[in-house]
């Protein structure tokens, strides 16, 4: 399944019509995949606005009628301000179905109920501000007085398709005929009060998503196929070397969780190079982990051996840690994540990415991403995370609700995660997963998807009894998420 931002949805209508496709076939696909949600009604009203989310409700009325269906056609403004898809219908509607002009003739309640359904096809996510004058009286009227299904066409009117949140009036639906791909904000949980039940029908046609841009939802399936499971004759080192360089005198939690987070999701050998304030600690708190004291500069050699390298977490931004991470960038001959700190002095000179021969995975949360990149507020953060991406060669996890990843050409939101998550030391949990899957062989977008999708997956199944989930007890319950996940447990 795939998911888009406005920006990206139109984009994705306008690379299907710069490939041949017509807006009239388009509709005609659309309102294709619509008829079957609809054939079990008798009477339908259909709403119908000027773009062509109303052409989908007038293309939709026009194939319901031929199959012997009441059917009514609700609109309102005037025909010179009707996209061109919509004139298309409009005109073989005049001739067929009952039009109802609501500028004209007002519904009342009684009409309105005549009805078994009311399918929403006002706007759609063309919709960019509250819906106003008419379009909100009948809005008013439907939420108030209807009593039968109201189904929304791509998305219910009123509802901001990129966060999920309403404008001041919106439908409420039953159920959301998401065309082509979900709309984003349909990810936003809250959404679903308004719009019920949520089924995303494709166009009937190659669909070309990756390609235009529009990002796959990584779900559970995707996580259970990704999974390799342990082998017999495995031993440690197959399950790869990794090196922390995380934490400094002021920060020693964080290299700790960091640690946990790779080891308890499968990776062989892990090393935390640190301040020696952390190595005393790690025994204690990390027996498993061997600690190597950090002296400057950081040389090719000590970075030899290793399936894959994690700098950052904790590691202060002290000047040191400016000379230490420009060493690692330079010296680093295995897969690298980068992550909290390091990035932050990698923001300060991003042409040390240019020169990095080994993969690369940045795991920066929204204010980090734009300390790196020019981002304006508002901008679309899908397409942006894409083009960093792809300037700058990386993998981008871009930590927040539903995680965007992206290498530039291929791009997915992650399906696990939630709001109990939100709790200092997450990141750093997460950014030792990464670490430990790159390590164990994973290619570096997989390990990145597989990473952050368990580490939702386990925040998930934690937060079912918890308001908050702590890092470290999320890092603990990995293995068990994975045992599920492995194992292709239903819960
Ligand atoms: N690939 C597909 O899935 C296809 C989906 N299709 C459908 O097309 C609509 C989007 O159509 P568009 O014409 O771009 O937008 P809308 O119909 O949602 O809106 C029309 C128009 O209205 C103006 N507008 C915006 N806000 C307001 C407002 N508050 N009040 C009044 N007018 C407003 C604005 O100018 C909009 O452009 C999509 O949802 C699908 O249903 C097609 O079938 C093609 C293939
Ligand atoms: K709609």
């Amino acid at each position: 399944m795939y998911v888009g931002s406005q920006n990206q949805l139109k984009a994705y209508d306008a690379y299907l019509i710069e490939h041949g496709y017509t807006i009239e076939q388009l509709i005609d696909y659309a309102s294709d995949a619509l008829l079957k949600h609809i054939s079990s009604y008798q009477h339908i009203g259909i709403l119908v606005g000027p773009g062509n989310n109303g052409a989908d409700g007038l293309s939709l009325g026009l194939k319901l009628d031929e199959t012997g269906k009441d059917v009514c056609i609700y609109y309102i403004g005037d025909y010179s301000r009707f996209s061109q898809g919509n004139r298309y219908y409009f005109n073989q509607c005049l001739d067929q179905l009952r039009m109802i002009n609501l500028d004209e003739t007002f519904i009342d309640e009684k009409e309105l109920n005549r009805h078994d359904v009311i399918v929403d096809a006002f706007f759609g996510f063309g919709l960019n501000s509250a819906p106003r004058g008419l379009y909100k009286s009948v809005i008013d009227l439907i939420n108030l007085s209807y009593r039968g299904d109201v189904i929304a066409v791509d998305c219910p009117t009123g509802l901001n398709c990129n966060t999920g949140t309403p404008y001041s009036t919106v439908l409420f639906a039953q159920k959301t005929i998401a065309l082509s791909a979900l709309k984003e904000g349909f990810l936003n949980p809250e959404s679903q009060v308004f719009t019920g039940d949520v089924v995303v029908e494709e166009l009937a046609i190659d669909n070309p998503f990756m390609e235009a841009g529009l990002y796959a939802l990584f779900d559970k399936q995707d996580a259970q196929s990704m999974i390799k499971q342990r082998r017999y004759d495995g031993y440690k080192n197959m399950y790869g070397i990794d090196l922390l360089i995380c934490g400094s005198h002021q920060y020693r939690g964080a290299p700790i969780l960091s640690a946990k987070g790779a080891l308890y999701s499968g990776a062989g050998i892990i090393k935390v190079m640190s301040d020696e304030k952390v190595i005393d600690l790690l025994p204690l708190s990390l027996p498993e982990c061997i600690g190597i004291s950090r002296y400057k500069p950081i040389t090719k050699e000590e970075l030899q051996g290793y399936d894959a390298i994690l700098i950052g977490c904790g590691l202060s931004l002290e000047k040191e840690s400016y000379l230490l991470t420009s060493d690692v960038l330079v010296n680093a001959n295995s897969p690298l994540v980068i992550d909290a700190d390091a990035l932050t002095i990698l923001s300060t000179n991003m042409s040390l990415l240019k020169d990095i021969s080994v993969p690369v995975i940045l795991t920066p949360h929204i204010g980090e991403f734009k300390r790196m990149w020019p981002y304006e507020e508002g901008a679309d953060l899908m397409e942006e995370a894409t083009a960093f991406a792809k300037a700058y060669d990386v993998i981008l996890v871009l930590k927040g609700p539903h995680t965007i990843i992206t290498d530039g050409t291929e791009h997915y939101r992650i399906a696990s995660g939630n709001k109990a998550m939100a709790v200092g030391g997450m990141g750093d949990t997460l950014a030792g997963m990464i670490t430990s899957f790159l390590g164990q062989g994973y290619a570096p977008l997989s390990a990145a998807l597989l990473g952050t999708y368990i580490h939702g997956f386990t925040g998930d199944i934690l937060a079912r009894k918890r308001y908050t989930v702590m890092p470290e007890l999320l890092a603990e319950q990995i293995p068990c998420a994975m045992y599920i996940l492995s194992q292709k447990i239903e819960e």
